[in-house]
């Protein structure tokens, strides 16, 4: 086996790093990160990515490849103008051309990309060794009398010939470089390949990581180089890059602090930064992605539930501010009486255990049917469940509707806050009739979205009684409800004007003044 990690006899591994140690981030969103097929950032869009990294305190940015055209360039143009903080680079491939059009974007430094397996060495760039060695010599000084900070990457390090990278690498580093770079061009390495290959460049000089995700072990390998001695990572916000993207920013900021109290970026400026690339790359965050996605403070299960409720920290490894987040407790399928009561006591709702044993099966019944309990929904339930009428400022109070022969048509009287409205309508059917009737009664209070139209028939024959249940939103706001009638017109028109109802309920509710603590 391998000791990658050092460990001694007594098997207790020797830390991978100490808490002061001194590990840096290269951030290569807009470079890497945008290579991501389909992702194109304008020049506003980098400008407020790479500030959002500043504030973060992310000391180098690749802003993007000069060589690719004006259009990019002027996007590297518009970060080199904003008098960050921080190191701001480009990619340059081993020519001087690209060194060139990157120095005309006015960046502080640069990423030289060199072939480094013989893969790229003879088949792509069709060169020879020697040539490379001595093409990036030369350009390594060049740059440096231009007075850019310099990388070196061996592409496709983690495919080359380790002798030869070694030489090539310390040829670089022998010509000014400032750093070495180690590249799992196509994420193929394990750890333990990393470690090695990591092990002998960091032996000549300051060296950094580049891994990718394509099986799933970018952070291993992350790992693996810190513990063989680099000192810098690149990294993308969401991970996103080439192919399966590239490791995550925010998970090795908080992995290394977690882990080892290494700190190398504002941790609670993450979420953010994670939201603006979401924003503007349009790639969404995935709901587990750890740090970042939906779920990653939220709790929905009743086990779950109760533990943190006793203690905030029972299911999570670190608070959720940390990294700018809040938690959220949410009901579904898998609440349990805790969770519910808590979420009941939030809107000042009491309940007996008999009425909470009865709430938790309602609350599990709509779980059950693959939706998410929303607070108006408990609400709902709960004033079911115990009978209390509430103030209601919708209500149907008469509904007729016509489908014979000609266009179907419907006329509904409703109570609107102590005003009675009646409005008719026409639609493809007889529902369809009855909700245009009600959207003309009710204006922009019925500007609401209809999100899910469902019916089931509760009992048998022609007689049946139906249970239409509607989920309708509005703004942020969203509600599930069911009305049951032997008419499905009216169950139907019960059902969303039940749901405006609560809409309308849950806006007023929100836009309250919050009570004074003396209140
Ligand atoms: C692993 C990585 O992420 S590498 C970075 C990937 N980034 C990009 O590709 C940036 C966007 N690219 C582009 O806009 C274009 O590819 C350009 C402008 C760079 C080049 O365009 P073209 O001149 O039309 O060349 P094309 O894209 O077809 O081929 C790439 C060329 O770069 C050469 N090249 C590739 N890597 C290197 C390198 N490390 N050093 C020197 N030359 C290289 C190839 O040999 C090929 O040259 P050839 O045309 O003489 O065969
Ligand atoms: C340009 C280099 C660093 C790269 O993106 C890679 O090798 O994956």
């Amino acid at each position: 086996m391998v000791d990658l990690f050092g460990g001694n006899p007594n098997n207790t591994p020797t830390s991978v790093l100490d808490s002061d140690d001194r590990v840096q981030l290269l951030d290569t969103t807009l470079r890497d990160g945008e290579q991501a097929p389909g992702i194109s950032l304008t020049p506003d869009e980098k400008a407020d990515i790479a500030r959002a990294l500043d504030r973060a305190d992310v000391p180098y940015i690749e802003a993007g490849s000069a060589c690719t055209g004006e259009g990019e360039r002027e996007t590297i143009r518009k970060v080199t103008s904003l008098g960050l903080d921080a190191t701001v680079t480009s990619f340059a491939r081993g020519v001087k051309r690209d060194v060139d059009l990157a120095l005309d974007c006015d960046v502080d430094g640069v990423t030289i990309v060199v072939p480094g397996s013989d893969k790229h060495i003879e088949r792509k760039v069709g060169t020879t060794h020697d040539e490379v060695v001595e093409d990036t010599e030369e350009l390594v000084a060049y740059a440096k009398d231009h007075g850019l900070w310099v990388e070196v990457i061996g592409e496709d390090g983690s495919r080359a010939d380790l002798d030869f990278l070694e030489r090539l690498m310390r040829a670089a580093y022998d010509a000014g470089a400032d750093r070495l770079c180690y590249a799992d061009t196509v994420g193929h390495a394990g750890p333990e390949t990393t470690y090695s290959y990591v092990a002998r460049l960091a032996d000549i000089g300051p060296t950094s990581t580049h891994t990718h995700d394509d099986l799933g072990l970018g952070m291993t390998n992350v790992y693996a180089s810190l513990a063989a001695g680099a000192d810098l990572v690149h990294a993308t916000v969401n991970g996103i890059g080439e192919r399966a993207g590239n490791v995550a920013l925010e998970e090795v900021a908080i992995a290394l602090s977690h882990c080892y109290g290494v700190e190398t970026a504002k941790l609670d400026e993450l979420y953010e930064l994670a939201q603006k690339v979401a924003m503007a790359t349009g790639v969404p965050l995935p709901p587990n992605k750890a740090v970042v996605g939906e779920n990653a403070f939220t709790h929905e299960s009743g086990i779950h539930t109760d533990g943190t409720l006793k203690d905030d920290t029972m299911y999570e490894p670190y608070p959720p501010e940390t990294v700018g987040r809040e938690r959220r407790l949410v009901l579904g399928k898998h609440a349990g009486r805790a969770g519910v009561r808590a979420a009941l006591e939030e809107h000042g709702v009491d309940v007996s255990e008999e009425e909470l044993a009865a709430v938790v099966e309602r609350v599990k019944a709509l779980g059950d049917r693959g939706k998410r309990v929303t607070d108006a929904d408990l609400l709902a339930i709960a004033e079911d469940v115990q009978g209390r009428e509430r103030d209601r400022r919708v209500e149907l109070v008469d509904l007729t509707a016509a489908s014979g022969g000609g266009t179907p048509t419907a006329s509904v009287r409703l109570r609107v806050d102590d005003e009675e409205r009646v409005a008719s309508g026409t639609g493809s059917g007889p529902v369809d009739a009855a909700v245009e009737a009600v959207r003309s009664a009710l204006g922009p209070d019925a500007d609401a979205q209809l999100d899910s139209y469902h019916v089931d028939a509760i009992t048998g024959g022609t007689d049946a009684v139906v249970t239409v249940e509607v989920e309708m939103s509005r703004g942020d706001h969203s509600v599930t409800v069911a009305a049951s009638d032997a008419d499905i017109t009216r169950a139907s028109v019960d059902a969303m004007v039940n749901a405006l109802d609560r809409l309308l309920q849950a806006e007023a509710e929100e836009s309250k003044p919050a009570p004074q603590a003396d209140d």
